[in-house]
């Protein structure tokens, strides 16, 4: 019986191999999608590809990065060749060394061509607002990854949709067209969710599947919060690739769900963390995912967002 029941456990456990940052303090990258993951029912094998104090976003920190020898050692030498391990999916963010995001990009490249079911989700961390924090030769790295390579999902945020298609976004028009020309520069990337977009129409998220182009109004929550992104790409991951033997969703409704619980997951970490003489907006350097557990296990409705968010069509 015993047994039976490991077996059982063992065909419906999704594997996912995430390559992602290390904050020793606080959620980002692997920080922000393992738990999450492991939340919803996922075997995380976590590559960090540097160890940081904290994020960033704080002003300081301290730390380092992996050489990209070793990276790929423990990829191509340890994961791949002896342990044989067969992934459901991987997934790849910050990886700020060039020689790194090559390297690594290349070794997932053979995964995904020996495995014709490996989803490869890529989120292209290149900056935000206006602003690159890694080197200009990641953006050339980033582009071969995307035009030689088979991949499942890419969730750029408005600047890395815009430095990877060179087309300005400042309304749906210019979304439209940036989107279009991703499809020309990238045609083996099978579906695109632009996480975040500061139009005139105000605070949208986009995806596109099949040629199909569609965005949605999201809630402005008045605060800035790092390793969204990161938290945003796993959930989006979790949604798209469910257990064997369930059907996935379209890309439309995995967004839907996703956003509705990304808005109550930051709504829940700004309430914990506000103190009686914030003035909005405020930073928030460390998302509260721990507080947030009930709600990864599927335990919760977000009646207020659900019912005003809707897909709007921009083909
Ligand atoms: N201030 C905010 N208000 C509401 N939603 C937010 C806010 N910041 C992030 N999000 C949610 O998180 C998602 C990912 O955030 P984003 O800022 O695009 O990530 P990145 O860190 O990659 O730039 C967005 O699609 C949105 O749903
Ligand atoms: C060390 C580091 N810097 C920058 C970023 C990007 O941060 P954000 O997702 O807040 O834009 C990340 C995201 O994982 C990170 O880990």
């Amino acid at each position: 019986m015993v047994f039976n029941r490991d077996a059982m456990t063992r065909i419906s456990t999704r594997k996912v191999l995430s390559i992602q940052s290390h904050v020793v303090h606080g959620y980002v990258g692997n920080k922000a999608a393992t738990f999450p993951l492991q939340y919803q029912g996922w075997d995380v094998d976590a590559l960090n590809t540097v160890q940081f104090s904290n994020h960033p976003g704080y002003g300081h920190f301290t730390g380092f990065r992996y050489d990209a020898g070793h990276l790929c050692e423990i990829l191509e030498q340890g994961l791949a060749k002896s342990l044989e391990i067969q992934y459901d999916a991987v997934l790849m963010g910050y990886l700020p060394g060039v020689e790194s995001l090559r390297k690594i990009g290349e070794a997932v490249g053979e995964m995904s061509a020996r495995d014709p079911d490996l989803k490869w989700v890529l989120d292209p961390v290149l900056g935000d607002n206006g602003k690159l924090y890694v080197s200009g030769e990641n953006v050339d790295a980033y582009k071969q990854i995307l035009r030689h390579n088979k991949i499942h999902l890419v969730t750029p945020n408005q600047f890395e949709m815009e430095t990877l298609t060179g087309v300005k976004i400042q309304d749906l028009e210019s979304l439209k067209s940036s989107i279009e020309q991703f499809q020309k520069l990238y045609p083996r990337v099978n579906k695109i969710v632009v996480t975040s977009l500061e139009l005139k129409n105000g605070y949208i998220c986009a995806c596109c599947d099949g040629g199909k182009i569609q965005y949605a109004s999201v809630p402005r929550i008045n605060a800035h919060f790092s390793g969204t992104g990161d938290l945003f790409s796993a959930l989006l991951l979790n949604a798209l690739v469910p257990p064997a033997g369930q059907t996935p969703p379209t890309l439309a409704q995995a967004l839907l769900l996703v956003i509705s619980l990304v808005d109550l997951i930051l709504r829940r970490t700004l309430e914990l963390s506000l103190s009686k003489d914030d003035v909005l907006p405020v930073t928030i350097n460390d998302l509260k995912l721990i507080q947030c557990r009930d709600l990864l296990v599927g335990k919760h409705q977000n009646k207020e967002l659900d019912a005003q968010i809707r897909l709007v069509d921009l083909n």
